[in-house]
């Protein structure tokens, strides 16, 4: 007596007598030829009035050349066609970016969508473990749209019923080099559905030269480098403080000087003020004059300074109280930024128990008061945990670059940043390919964003301090 069972159990049967074999005959039922016919036509209407509805212009060009050919004969299908694609020429030619916005992106996604997306879809989806099998049956996550622009493909996928977003991001290096890319980052667009973002190429692959010194004075975010998408980056250090992470030569310099580089104008104009603590007394030494006297490397004298700077604060919150809830840049009270390089000197590794309890208490009431009166506080350090730095959570914008350690991602970024693709551990410990290269969470978006900082060369820094210093004198 044969017992029909689901085509995935045939595979659990075991025989008691091995001398005879298991005969599995599957349940066969007849459709009938019509109802394959109706099933075929429906499935093929279907797919005809979506494609019509998704892609109209696609369908009605070829469709309109079909028509003419049928009707009027080949000679002035082809000609009208050799016509369409010289106007797209001469369109793509003079205004590029009108033409890659609304049609040569398109065409890339559609290519990339059969050429690579769809073509490895299952392939990947199993290998990776994403795609499941429950009771014989495969349930494959949907591919929904790709869309791409100069940098990078997006798509957008259905997760199956189920599934969370660290199933998907424990898997982007799969997803990476299954898609033929060398990275992937997961975000959450809504309820089941994710963006995975593929770069086809990295703008953040080479150094980039020094920026321009901006021509107007603004403590507005200053663009210090290039985010890995080409947009500028630029950094917010008013009504803010930023904390910078990195292994040694990781490139925390460049944000520093990068972010003096970008205030220059307004330093000179009396808006803004650089106060810069400088334990190693390497980094910050090297254009010194531009400080104006604020600057300190012995651990006393950053203590005071870091004491002088919290007067200030204390005053400005005194006489703003009741009048203004934030603060704008004047000469009578400018924008003051505390720069403090490798700011674990002064405070794990300080000797001085007193000395230490001093400055940490000067740069929590900075951190915690400072923003809206006008005061930022701008600190790199080597080793992020919680020993070294236990104020790190203070500091509304975080940047790691490279780290030595995945644990470190979270300790800067935040928690679970590494797996929203913050992945500061992979980056290359080359200088050319990696220093300046971080990977940033801001206050506004928990997503981190890949970015590079342009390199402020000591030629650079020299010159800033000549401009600084001839046309202060000139003011
Ligand atoms: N933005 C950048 N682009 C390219 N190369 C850079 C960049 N920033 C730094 N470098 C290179 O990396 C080297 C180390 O940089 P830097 O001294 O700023 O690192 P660091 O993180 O401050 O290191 P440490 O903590 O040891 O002082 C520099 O000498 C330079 O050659």
């Amino acid at each position: 007596m044969f017992k029909r069972l689901p085509g995935d159990e045939a595979r659990n049967l075991v025989s008691t007598t091995p001398d005879t074999a298991v005969v599995f005959r599957p349940a066969v039922l007849k459709t009938p030829a019509l109802v394959t016919l109706l099933v075929y036509g429906w499935r093929f209407l279907a797919a005809l009035v979506r494609t019509i509805w998704k892609h109209p212009v696609a369908v009605a060009v070829p469709a309109a050349l079909a028509a003419l050919w049928a009707w009027h004969g080949w000679p002035l299908a082809l000609s009208v066609l050799g016509f369409v694609v010289m106007a797209l020429l001469g369109w793509a030619f003079t205004d590029r970016s009108s033409f890659a916005r609304l049609i040569g992106w398109r065409l890339l996604a559609w290519w990339r969508l059969v050429s690579v997306y769809r073509r490895h879809w299952q392939p990947v989806m199993d290998v990776s473990g994403l795609a499941r099998r429950v009771h014989g049956r495969d349930y494959l996550p949907r591919l929904v749209r790709v869309q791409c622009d100069g940098w990078a493909d997006r798509i957008t996928v259905r997760m199956l019923k189920g599934q969370a977003v660290k199933d998907w991001a424990d898997r982007t290096d799969n997803l990476a080099h299954g898609f033929g890319t060398t990275s992937c980052r997961v975000a959450l667009v809504k309820g089941g559905r994710l963006l995975l973002t593929f770069p086809r190429s990295d703008p953040l692959a080479s150094p980039i030269p020094a920026l321009p010194i901006p021509n107007e004075p603004t403590v507005g975010p200053v663009e210090i480098g290039k985010q890995e998408d080409g947009q500028p980056l630029r950094l917010k250090v008013h009504g803010t403080h930023v904390l910078i992470a990195g292994a040694t030569g990781a490139g925390k310099g460049s944000f520093l000087w990068n972010t003096i580089r970008g205030l220059l104008p307004a330093m000179r104009a009396g808006l803004a003020e650089v106060w810069a603590l400088d334990p190693k007394l390497m980094e910050l030494s090297y254009g010194r004059e531009l400080f104006k006297g604020r600057y300190a490397a012995d651990p006393a004298a950053c203590a005071d300074l870091l004491d002088e700077a919290v007067t200030v604060m204390h005053k400005r919150a005194a006489r703003f109280a009741g009048l203004q809830r934030s603060h704008v840049p004047t000469i009578e009270d400018p924008f003051v930024l505390v720069l403090v390089d490798e700011v674990a000197f002064l405070t794990a590794y300080q000797p001085d128990k007193q000395l230490r309890h001093r400055i940490s208490a000067a740069l929590a009431t900075l951190a915690t008061q400072g923003r809206s009166v006008g005061v930022g506080v701008m600190a790199a350090l080597q080793d992020p945990r919680k020993e070294v730095m236990n104020i790190r959570n203070l500091f509304p914008d975080k940047i790691a670059l490279r780290l030595d350690e995945s644990e470190q991602v979270d300790m800067v970024l935040g928690d679970g940043a590494r797996d929203r693709g913050g992945l500061a551990d992979h980056i290359s410990p080359v200088p050319e390919l990696g220093a300046g290269v971080a990977y940033m969470r801001l206050e506004t978006s928990p997503d981190p964003i890949r970015v590079r900082a342009a390199y402020v060369s000591d030629t650079d820094i020299r010159h800033m301090v000549s401009l600084f210093t001839e046309r202060g004198e000139a003011a």
